[in-house]
């Protein structure tokens, strides 16, 4: 089952519980939240306490993608704040299985994020610890930017590990995803797709996400 996650970067922050909202009644199954610090990436965007302040608008999993330096000093407030997911970079930490021990302490779902630089080899060994592998379809830190098309075959190794060694955590892709990316992607093996400027550029987001999810469906 493909499942879409609008990324509320490229909401109106201004009304974002109603922008949140909007998603909800218009057929989202995750609402994506992008963190960063201005160190991990270039861009500044949510903390813990919009988080918190973003749960009781929606009864959809909040999956949180830290884009952050030294992740662990942060897990146990976003996991207090109401994440339901939350992902961290390879990159961004020296001790990858600490950190999504201390993620799965917490009683959250773990994930870990590739850029699009970085082999899948990385995390070979960790697959069987993950709830979720997010493949980079962008280099991380605005929305907006244009699909690189040599993640593809990261998403079909990664899905090749999972049925050969019989895992069952999810693919996601996160990056200028959008009605003719999308096929693509289910078809390499990935079922979450987030898309941010693909569904709030759009004033129909029930319209924009369904689109991408038939997009999306026509390889399956
Ligand atoms: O993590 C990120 C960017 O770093 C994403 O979640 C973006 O928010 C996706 O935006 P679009 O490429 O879909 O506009
Ligand atoms: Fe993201």
């Amino acid at each position: 089952m493909i499942k879409i996650a609008p990324s509320i970067l490229s909401a109106d922050f201004s009304i974002l519980g109603a922008e949140i909202e909007d998603v909800d009644k218009g057929g989202a199954d995750y609402i994506h939240v992008d963190v960063m610090d201005g160190k991990f990436v270039p861009n500044i965007t949510i903390g813990p306490l919009i988080v918190e302040a973003i749960k009781p608008k929606t009864s959809l999993p909040l999956d949180v993608h830290l884009m952050i330096e030294n992740p662990d000093n942060y897990i146990q407030a976003f996991a207090k704040a109401g994440a339901s997911i939350i992902t961290v970079h390879q990159e961004a930490t020296v001790h990858l299985h600490r950190t999504i021990q201390l993620i799965k302490v917490a009683g959250v779902k773990a994930g870990v994020a590739l850029n699009p630089a970085t082999p899948v080899e990385m995390i070979r060994d960790i697959l069987g610890d993950l709830d979720l592998v997010l493949i980079m379809t962008v280099n991380p830190g605005f929305g907006g930017q244009s699909f690189i098309p040599q993640t593809i075959e990261k998403i079909k190794q990664v899905a090749k590990w999972r049925e050969q060694y019989n895992l069952s955590f999810e693919i996601e892709v996160d990056g200028g995803v959008n009605g003719s990316t999308a096929k693509e992607c289910v078809e390499a093996g990935a079922e979450v797709l987030v898309a941010g400027s693909a569904v709030y550029n759009q004033t129909d987001r029930k319209k924009a996400i369904s689109d991408i999810r038939t997009a999306a469906e026509q390889s399956e």
